[in-house]
């Protein structure tokens, strides 16, 4: 995938494929790198990291969204997520949910099948326009 509405999907792939080489899998041996673009220009990203409890485990999107309040929050408008074996990764319906909270449905994300929006890809969403 090339420039979509200017955006270097390349650039951000290459951010994610650097969270990824920091992943923490010795259980499932199945590493993800995370990355997006916040509305004031900074890239984030996270990678998993995984327990000995396996349900503790987090997903790349949870560092990934951890990262982007560390670091001054924001909006995210442009996303991916990698595989070790260099595949676009389909974030899980948790992690949908949580990038949900910081994207909303206009969020860009690059799919196995395109860029697509996340309110596709998590429609009728509960948010926070339910609780305000
Ligand atoms: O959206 C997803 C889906 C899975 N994983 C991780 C969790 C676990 O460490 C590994 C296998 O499920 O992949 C992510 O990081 N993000
Ligand atoms: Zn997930």
């Amino acid at each position: 995938m090339t420039a979509v509405d200017g955006v270097d999907w390349e650039a951000l792939r290459e951010a994610a494929r650097d969270a990824m080489s920091r992943a923490y899998v010795p259980y499932s041996k199945y590493p993800v790198g995370a990355a997006a673009l916040v509305d004031d220009g900074r890239t984030v990203s996270g990678c998993n990291v995984e327990n000995a409890s396996y349900g503790l485990s987090l997903c790349a999107e949870c560092g990934l969204v951890s990262a982007l309040h560390a670091t001054g929050g924001g909006r995210l408008t442009h996303f991916t997520c990698v595989d070790g074996a260099g595949q676009t990764l389909m974030p899980c319906g948790r992690c949908r949910q949580l990038l949900y909270e910081f994207g909303g449905p206009e969020l860009l994300l690059e799919t196995s099948t395109g860029v697509r929006t996340l309110g596709e890809m998590l429609p009728d969403a509960f948010g926070p326009q339910h609780l305000a």
